[in-house]
């Protein structure tokens, strides 16, 4: 094991963290001291700060996820799907993967993704579905789906669904009405992205078979120096260069050498959601290593790496340590930044305006807008007077470059199948070379539980650049009035129509073929 270390680089931020430690702001955080945040934030403070000694509290959890991994393991059930948004699936992801164990993770509404997952082999199946309200669409979906699914294939459905949520939320109640196989509930007290060391993190990564219990240890052993007043405290020093690095509101994340698999996802969502609201904020740029941004001298980057070595002149903080240890040191350091931000970090009032514009999409079903035109296999769209003299898809994509201001962003969304359609993923650091730009990409729905907060309540500097696939086969839900298509469809259009209402320019542009029309994107960056 190794305690979490942050070494900072071409910046000093002594003052910062002096400050934070004549203010007790750490130990007061260990405390629970819901006053840290301010008047404002303290009512929403006072339920979310369970996850400061999860590491004690969420070990009873260890005894009844292991019985019930040895009983769907002698029943011979072990591929196990979780269907769970934001944080009820990000930190299983990176557990799972890092332990290199299988576990199939579902956030998508993309039809080709529920298809490839229902056909798995459904006789070895469990799923867990995890929402802590319990009222999220996309696992409501997905829960219908396999339900109908299993029962289909004759099996007993409610022996193959394991529930994850929160006291008294609706679902608790579903699944006690459905004798669903297993309700576990998690700590009401920790929000989505604070959770991977509740329930939310726990159990599909017990169930896989993750070694839980030393996720556990290692936050343990992590927790003392994360919650001394000291100087010497890492989360201190990683939540100043977050946050008090003037002007510098975007953070690039990579992971270069670490043994933890996919943590920049993991920490996007944590501080995305965490500082991106009332026009302020940090950025988190999820990049690959060998991505333009980090040899970038731009003057509103900081860099915050699991690495040994800065990658540019920016200010930067390096991390290393234990994935248990990790996640509490990001944790505590997002909530210093909160505080040196002035902004509650338990909330995310902007993720509810996407959602309520699905909603109303899938009510009224209106008919879909007509493309302003169409280039080999891609109609394209966009908000008022960007496309006026366009009628290329090279134009429409300058055209929305031309916006980018010197202190912009672009922001990728792809409503499509991340492993079908990964080779799109090649646009983000091509668009980052091109404009010398921090550029994020998100999978749609995924990043809306993500980043799509800090997009509309954050710094409004963002340009955008929605891409959405025709589906050839679409997958019903059971009991619901829309398909799959339709309900991607109207979170694509919902959302592209908050960040339009918000003054963004948003491009839109819609895959007619997706395979020819990923390669027909990728061509004009060659
Ligand atoms: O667990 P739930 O309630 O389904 O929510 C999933 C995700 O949606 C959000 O509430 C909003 O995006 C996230 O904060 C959360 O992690």
């Amino acid at each position: 094991m190794s305690t979490p270390k942050v070494t900072t680089q071409n910046g000093d931020w002594a003052e910062v963290v002096d400050k934070l430690v004549a203010e007790k702001i750490a130990s007061r955080i260990a405390a629970k001291d819901a006053t840290i945040w301010g008047p404002d934030a303290e009512s929403e403070a006072s339920i979310r700060l369970g996850w400061v000694d999860l590491h004690d509290t969420s070990r009873p959890l260890l005894a009844e996820i292991e019985a019930l991994q040895a009983d769907l393991r002698s029943e011979g059930l072990d591929r196990i799907v979780l269907s769970g948004m934001g944080g009820s699936s990000l930190a299983p992801e990176v557990i799972t993967r890092t332990a290199g164990v299988e576990l199939v993770v579902l956030d998508s509404t993309d039809p080709s993704v529920i298809k490839r997952a229902l056909d798995g082999d459904l006789s070895k199946t469990v799923i867990v579905v995890s929402s802590k309200s319990g009222g999220t669409v996309e696992t409501d979906s997905h829960r219908r789906t396999f339900a109908k699914a299993f029962t289909d294939a004759g099996i007993d459905a409610a022996s193959r669904i394991v529930v994850v949520t929160d006291p008294g939320s609706p679902f608790e109640k579903l699944s006690a009405d459905e004798g669903y196989r297993k309700t576990f509930l998690a700590d009401p007290n920790v929000g989505g992205r604070y959770s991977a060391l509740t329930a939310f993190g726990l159990v599909p990564s017990g169930l896989a078979g993750a070694d839980i219990a030393e996720l556990l240890d290692q936050a343990a052993e992590a927790a003392p120096a994360l919650q001394a007043d000291s100087t010497d405290n890492p989360a201190l020093w990683l939540g100043a260069v977050l946050a008090a690095s003037a002007g510098r509101d975007k953070a690039i994340i990579t992971a270069d050498g670490s043994d933890i698999v996919g943590f920049p996802d993991w920490a996007e969502q944590l501080i995305a959601e965490s500082t991106g609201k009332n026009g302020t904020g940090v950025l988190p740029v999820a990049v690959e290593v060998t991505a333009p941004e980090l040899r970038s001298e731009a003057a509103d980057l900081t860099n915050a790496l699991l690495a040994e070595k800065a990658t540019s002149g920016v200010p930067t903080a390096l991390t290393s340590g234990s994935l248990g240890g990790q996640f509490l040191l990001w944790e505590v350091a997002t909530a210093v930044a909160g505080y040196l931000l002035g902004i509650n970090p338990f909330d995310q009032p902007d993720v509810e305006s996407a959602k309520k514009a699905a909603r109303g999409l899938l009510d009224a079903q209106p008919e879909p807008e007509a493309a302003a035109f169409t280039d080999g296999a891609v109609e394209v769209r966009a908000t008022e007077g960007l496309l006026d003299g366009v009628d290329s898809l090279q134009g429409a994509v300058d055209a929305l470059l031309g916006k980018l201001d010197p202190k912009g962003y672009v922001a990728v969304m792809a409503y499509l199948d991340s492993e079908r359609d990964a080779d799109l993923i090649a646009i983000r650091p091509a668009l980052a070379a091109k404009t010398d730009r921090p550029v994020t990409f998100g999978w749609g729905p995924r990043f809306l539980h993500s980043t799509g907060q800090y997009h509309k309540g954050g710094h409004p500097e963002g340009v955008f650049l929605q891409i959405t696939g025709a589906h050839p086969t679409d997958v019903e839900i059971p009991d619901r009035p829309f398909t799959f298509g339709t309900l991607i469809s109207a979170q694509a259009a919902g959302d592209a129509g908050v960040i339009a209402e918000r003054g963004r320019p948003v491009l839109r542009l819609h895959l007619t073929d997706v395979a020819s029309g990923v390669q027909q994107l990728l061509s004009l960056f060659k």
